[in-house]
């Protein structure tokens, strides 16, 4: 240390952890720090992994968020439920974001260790499928490469079981003001949303008299807001895909970007967009 190094100790900084919880023990630092194991000597692998943990993480607190703000909705609390779903949105730009470093990582690097991948692929998020199923999008089919993990089966079939967020934004909804479809409210919640001609209504006259409806014209952009990220991190991934695999199958066994491609068709509140066409 030279003279000039300013020591915190001088204005009371705590410097002995040893019987003290320490930044690294509240983080659990050891164990996050310790789960990078690359399987080659290429350098970009780290890269690879580091990009994948961090997303989970993240996907981690964006399951969080919607399951809290979803709770919130059904209880009237659309003002708590608000801001979790403006966090929403904050998330999946950072996550938009990130493709930005991935996409440093070119082909000819890629190669070097994609081998040691064997079969497994995001396809087998259960973190990415449990988002998906909280946001309405529940295809079954997704279910099975699960199959073999007892837990994340149940987790996902119990998620199934439980109303999307679209689905108490609808019921909210109807319990303010407006009439939405017997059946829609009644529906096979396990099943995705379809797109429903007398929700589109119920929404133009929110849409067409925002001062009346306020609430519920905020709730519903910011549902729009967080779908128009997500929109984003799905074009992000398939161009990333296109860039670094062109055309090659899926390590997940799918066509790659032509399966990505059609992902990019999903709508999570399909009324809510097509609302824009009619006012
Ligand atoms: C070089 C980087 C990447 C490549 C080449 C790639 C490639 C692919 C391909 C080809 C699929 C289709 C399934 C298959 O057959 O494998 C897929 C699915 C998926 N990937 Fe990636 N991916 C990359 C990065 C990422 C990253 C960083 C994430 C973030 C966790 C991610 C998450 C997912 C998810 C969640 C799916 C399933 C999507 C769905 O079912 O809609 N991928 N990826
Ligand atoms: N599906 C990718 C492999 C891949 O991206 C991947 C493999 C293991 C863990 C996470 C992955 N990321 C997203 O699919 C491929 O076909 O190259």
């Amino acid at each position: 240390m030279t003279s000039s190094d300013y020591d915190p100790t001088s204005e009371g900084a705590e410097t002995d952890f040893s019987r003290r919880m320490s930044y690294g023990d509240y983080l659990a630092l050891d164990a996050i720090l310790g789960a990078q194991h690359p399987l080659s000597e290429a350098h970009d692998e780290m890269l690879f992994i580091i990009q994948h943990q961090t997303t989970e993480l993240w996907m981690r607190l964006a399951i969080h968020e919607l399951s809290a703000a979803r709770r919130a909705i059904a209880k009237d609390e659309v003002q708590p439920a608000m801001k979790m779903l403006a966090r929403m949105s904050r998330i999946f730009e950072q996550l938009n974001n990130a493709w930005d470093v991935l996409r440093t990582m070119t082909p000819s690097e890629y190669t070097r260790f994609r081998s040691q991948l064997g079969q497994s692929s995001g396809f087998q998020s259960r973190q990415y499928r449990l988002n998906e199923y909280l946001l309405g999008n529940r295809n079954h089919a997704m279910l099975k490469p699960h199959a073999h993990d007892v837990e994340t089966t149940r987790l996902l079939e119990a998620e199934l079981a439980t109303p999307s967020l679209y689905d108490e934004v609808l019921r909210l909804a109807d319990r303010h003001g407006l009439t939405m479809p017997a059946a829609v409210l009644a529906r096979d919640v396990r099943e995705t949303h379809s797109f429903s001609e007398g929700v589109l209504q119920a929404w133009r006259i929110v849409y067409e008299a925002p001062e009346t409806h306020w609430m519920l014209y905020e709730l519903a952009e910011k549902l729009v807001d967080f779908e128009d990220y997500f929109r984003r991190w799905r074009f992000n991934h398939v161009t990333t895909v296109e860039r670094v695999i062109g055309f090659k199958r899926g390590t997940g066994g799918t066509g790659g970007v032509s399966y990505l491609k059609r992902m990019l068709e999903v709508e999570l509140f399909p009324e809510l967009w097509r609302v824009r066409t009619i006012l």
